[in-house]
């Protein structure tokens, strides 16, 4: 207990009982489609590695969402990871309305613009499960009123701290700070730093302890992003798929050691994979 909330540590023992297990009669489209919006063509790296983290994590289908001209560099540099050609904000709202498509992830790499903050209300309004990361956070920073107002549906908000005093003010106690952001945008808040703290609305908060510090590199927040969208995408619980993305990322970078860059995060998850779904 600190300051009257109850702080558990992560642990597998949590959310161990609702991680997706593949079923033995099941097809791709039984694990779940995840869409992705795609940066622009300067900007793609982030949206690769999240797509990735969250086909890897198991989500049947990824698709990157990108405008036209960006197309030749995601289906150059991606083969599992489906596109989307995406003009305008009906094209998104039509691409996620299929039935299909089980969650959203925007904001890695996506650009603080018009587009961005207009695409990601299209994403809310469509109440599917859905993670706003990096750009999706900053671009409401001058209407955080306008965000919290659209969020209906199961939302995990993933801000570093400079991210988070954006929306909320500056960061003082992390549980407390996380648990009142939590309240006040109805999502799921993930603190990222060396404690990741996840807290939910009605007041559970888990704190994910010691990362490694080899895991503050770039991109490595677009990789827990996908790892969220892809076990949520699966159907797991919006808290649960916060806590379970928040551990088997600092236990991949735990497993990789010094030297880790963002790309080599994706390809611990097996060995932990197998651990978990035993
Ligand atoms: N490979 C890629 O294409 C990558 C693209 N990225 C994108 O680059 C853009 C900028 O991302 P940034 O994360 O630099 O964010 P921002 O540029 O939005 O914010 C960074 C600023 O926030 C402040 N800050 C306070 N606490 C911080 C913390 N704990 N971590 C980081 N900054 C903190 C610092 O003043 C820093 O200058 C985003 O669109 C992001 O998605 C990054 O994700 C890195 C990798
Ligand atoms: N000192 C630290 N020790 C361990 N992990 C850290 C530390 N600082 C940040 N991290 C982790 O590194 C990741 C950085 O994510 P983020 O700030 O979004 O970077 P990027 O936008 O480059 O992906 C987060 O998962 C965060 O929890």
């Amino acid at each position: 207990m600190i300051g009257g909330m109850t702080v558990h540590d992560n642990s597998p023992d949590l959310w161990r009982s609702t991680f997706p297990h593949p079923s033995a009669e099941g097809s791709k489209y039984d694990r779940g489609h995840a869409v992705v919006l795609g940066g622009p063509m300067a900007a793609t790296g982030a949206a690769r590695l999240a797509a990735r983290a969250a086909l890897r994590i198991g989500a049947g289908l990824v698709s990157i969402a990108c405008d036209p001209a960006s197309l030749i560099v995601y289906t150059t540099a991606l083969q599992a990871v489906m596109t989307k050609v995406v003009r305008d904000e009906a094209a998104f709202t039509d691409l996620i309305a299929d039935p299909r498509v089980t969650a959203t992830l925007m904001g890695p790499a996506a650009g603080v613009n018009d587009r961005t903050r207009n695409l990601v209300l299209a994403a809310l309004a469509a109440r599917k499960a859905c993670v706003l990361d990096a750009d999706a956070i900053t671009v409401f920073k001058d209407k955080p009123d306008e965000l919290f107002g659209a969020i209906r549906s199961p939302v995990v908000l993933t801000p570093h701290t400079g991210e988070f005093a954006r929306l909320f003010g500056e960061v003082s106690d992390r549980e407390a700070s996380a648990l009142r952001a939590a309240r006040t945008s109805g999502a799921v808040v993930l603190l990222k730093g060396r404690d990741t703290v996840i807290a939910t609305p009605d007041g559970r908060v888990v704190v994910n302890r010691d990362a490694p510090p080899w895991l503050a590199t770039a991109g490595s927040g677009d990789v827990l992003a996908g790892f969220a969208t892809g076990l949520m995408a699966q159907g797991m619980a919006v808290f649960e798929a916060a806590c379970a993305a928040a551990w088997i990322h600092a236990e991949c970078a735990r497993a990789f050691g010094p030297g880790l860059i963002a790309e080599d995060l994706e390809a611990e998850v097996p060995s932990l994979l197998r651990t978990l779904l035993r």
